[in-house]
């Protein structure tokens, strides 16, 4: 690992060597966080993000991650999904499946996608219901200081633009303080239709990780994460901030290149 540590109030940063390091540090996180919610309440309930990191979560899929893992305790959701068919390239879920899902021995009942066949907003009320429902019977668990879900792990990749889930910069979907799960009709990156969780729901989780790899996305890294005033304040990275859990930062080298004052250990 080129430098792990904690950077101000932006959480745990590991910045990893190179891609294949960054793949297995990634794995044993969520293998050590999938052990310890299945010890601790008998169960994993976990939300994924479309993108670059499926493919960053592929050491999973080998072993020893294959085989010790829990994986009949995991509860899968995603922290955003395009409003597409299932079947379609842009869908997150197929991304997940043909990626993961499909090779490894997870329940299909414990498979938590949106409703493909209504509306943006339809699909994000019934994820909403459908959240609420395992928050009942506690698969999920419930927040102390508020009513929101708590996700035992939500990973996020994020955009050049700093966006993470679908909460884009300067979007109204960013100010959103009631709903658990919301819709956007107006992405600014294709496809427009989209639900996402929101802030709220993913401030409330006990584990968030953030995996950003790759120079395109370096401004928007020193953005979310030096104290560099007003202007930060414009990236949604920057607004995921737990209230009471974790928030541990997955860095290659050309994604941690423009932050501020780091000595990497060569
Ligand atoms: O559109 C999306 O983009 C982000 C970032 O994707 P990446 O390929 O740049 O890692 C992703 O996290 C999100 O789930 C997805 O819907």
């Amino acid at each position: 690992m080129a430098f792990s540590g904690v950077k101000n109030d932006r959480g745990e940063l590991r910045i990893l060597e190179n891609l294949d390091e960054l793949r297995t540090d990634l794995a044993d996180y969520i293998a050590e966080l999938s052990e310890a919610a299945v010890k601790e309440r008998g169960v994993f309930a976990v939300a994924l993000s479309g993108g670059s990191l499926i493919g960053l979560m592929g050491k999973l899929c080998e072993a020893p991650y294959n085989k010790t893992v829990d994986w009949g305790k995991w509860y899968i959701f995603w922290a955003d999904e395009r409003v597409v068919a299932k079947s379609h390239s842009d869908s997150n879920y197929k991304l997940a499946k043909d990626g993961l899902l499909s090779k490894v021995p997870i329940v299909p009942s414990h498979v938590h996608s949106i409703n493909d066949s209504v509306s943006a907003e339809e699909a994000a009320d019934e994820y909403t219901f459908v959240i609420r429902q395992l928050v009942k019977s506690r698969m999920v668990s419930v927040s102390d200081i508020s009513d929101c879900p708590k996700f035992d792990l939500i990973l996020l990749g994020m955009g050049p633009d700093g966006h993470v889930a679908s909460l884009f910069p300067n979007h109204a979907v960013l100010d959103e303080k009631d709903e658990w799960v919301t819709f956007i009709t107006d992405s600014p990156k294709p496809p427009p239709e989209r639900i996402t969780f929101t802030l709220p729901v993913i401030n409330s989780a006990s584990n968030v990780a953030i995996v950003v790899t790759g120079e395109t996305k370096a401004e928007a890294v020193h953005l979310a994460i030096d104290n560099i005033g007003p202007d930060s304040q414009s990236v949604p990275a920057r607004l995921v901030q737990p209230t009471k859990g974790k928030l541990v930062w997955f860095l290659d080298k050309p994604a941690a290149s423009k932050l501020d004052s780091l000595q990497f250990s060569e």
